[in-house]
């Protein structure tokens, strides 16, 4: 039986939410006593819009064991605050760059939804210029403190982000092209919601592909390989395209000013999450849309389906039989996606020279 001492100091050594210490840093690593046996999840801007609701739903996540949040701001609360849900994993806060490896070490997975949002009017494109430089330095320290870590970048411009991402981590050496992932998965939750609709059913029944990237045209629904099998009308093709395609500006413009979406993506991102720690647990059949480094057209990077493993991605899924249609909307988004990435790879290799 643990003496009434030792049990104080041992829950005194896991209240303090922010470490400034590099022996508290180091106590960190220690599990605290009844966490489960799961894995280290760290988050990147977890303060914000996105990582708010996120952080929560990794903290109810029974397969995250240890939990990271890390921001430039408002850490001590919002760790704080967290810490607080009757669930098992261990929740630590990390604030401010100097304390960004810390956050990192030993991280099997990493989420990054730092950055900033859009407002009305702009494109994602609009949040290169300072969305870029935040992404390279978050990867710099993946690449020194957790170069084996899985990576999750939510952070748009998701066309530029996840090649920016490579390139950091080509440059340091680490790169392993399956465990570099681009978050798509709103896309596929919103054309779940939109079938659904139009088709009168559950949206857990509905499963539509949704390939390419992640902005505007580049995103491409295959409502022609749609799970269950349905025949769309020519209209409704139009329709859930193009809502599908603009549904992140639908909410920019909804929210009028106060940013993007926000809980819907943490939803999503908390799915994504799902499948990633599923498949690194080792189960066979978790299959997620992604943009990655591909080969399935002659882009870098696209979104297809993958086969998620222990270590990252198993397989790329070719894109299968698409109609006129889905032919058509590839080729247009190609010349796109194709100059996003571009930009993405010049901006590490320019800021290098
Ligand atoms: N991939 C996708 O489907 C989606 C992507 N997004 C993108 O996610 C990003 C975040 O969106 P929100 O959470 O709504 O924004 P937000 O502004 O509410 O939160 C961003 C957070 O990042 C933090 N941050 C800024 N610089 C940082 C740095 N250097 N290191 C660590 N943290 C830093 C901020 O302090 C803030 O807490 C945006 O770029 C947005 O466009 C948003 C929705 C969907
Ligand atoms: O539209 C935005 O700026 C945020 C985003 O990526 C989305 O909601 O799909």
């Amino acid at each position: 039986m643990e003496a009434g001492n030792a049990r104080l100091a041992r829950i005194a050594a896991h209240m303090r939410p922010v470490r400034t210490e590099e022996s508290s840093i180091r106590r960190e690593y220690t599990r605290a006593k009844g966490a489960s046996a799961g894995f280290k999840v760290a988050l990147l801007g977890a303060c914000g819009g996105i990582g708010q609701p996120l952080a929560l739903l990794l903290k109810l996540n029974p397969l995250v064991s240890t939990l990271h949040l890390y921001d430039v701001v408002n850490t001590p609360g919002v760790t704080a605050d967290i810490s607080h849900t009757d669930t098992t994993a261990v929740v630590r806060g990390f604030l401010g760059q100097a304390q960004l490896n810390a956050a990192l070490e030993g991280a099997d997975l990493v989420i990054i939804p730092a950055g900033v949002p859009r407002k009305p009017g702009m494109t994602r494109d609009d949040l290169f210029n300072i969305n870029a430089g935040i992404v390279k330095t978050l990867i710099e320290g993946v690449a020194k403190s957790c170069p084996k870590a899985i990576v999750a970048i939510i952070s748009n411009p998701v066309n530029s982000t996840v090649p920016i991402a490579a390139e950091v981590l080509k440059k340091a050496g680490v790169y392993d092209p399956k465990k570099l992932f681009g978050v798509t998965t709103l896309d596929v939750v919103r054309a779940n919601t939109f079938v659904a609709e139009v088709i009168g059913v559950d949206p857990k029944e509905v499963n539509v592909p949704v390939y390419g990237g992640h902005a505007g045209i580049t995103i491409l629904p295959i409502l022609s390989q749609v799970s269950p099998p349905f025949s769309f009308s020519k209209d409704e093709v139009e329709y859930l395209t193009n809502r599908i395609q603009n549904g992140g500006t639908e909410v920019v413009e909804a929210k009028a000013g106060a940013g993007s979406a926000t809980l819907s993506m943490a939803y999503a991102a908390a799915k994504f999450a799902e499948a990633a720690l599923r498949g690194m647990r080792g189960e066979s059949d978790v299959v997620e849309c992604a943009f990655v480094a591909s080969e399935v057209t002659e882009l870098p990077f696209f979104a297809t389906k993958v086969r998620m493993g222990r270590g990252g991605i198993e397989e790329i899924f070719p894109l299968g039989p698409l109609n006129e249609y889905e032919r058509q909307g590839l080729v247009k988004l190609k010349a796109e996606l194709k100059d996003s990435i571009e930009k993405g790879i010049n901006f590490v290799q320019k800021s290098t020279k």
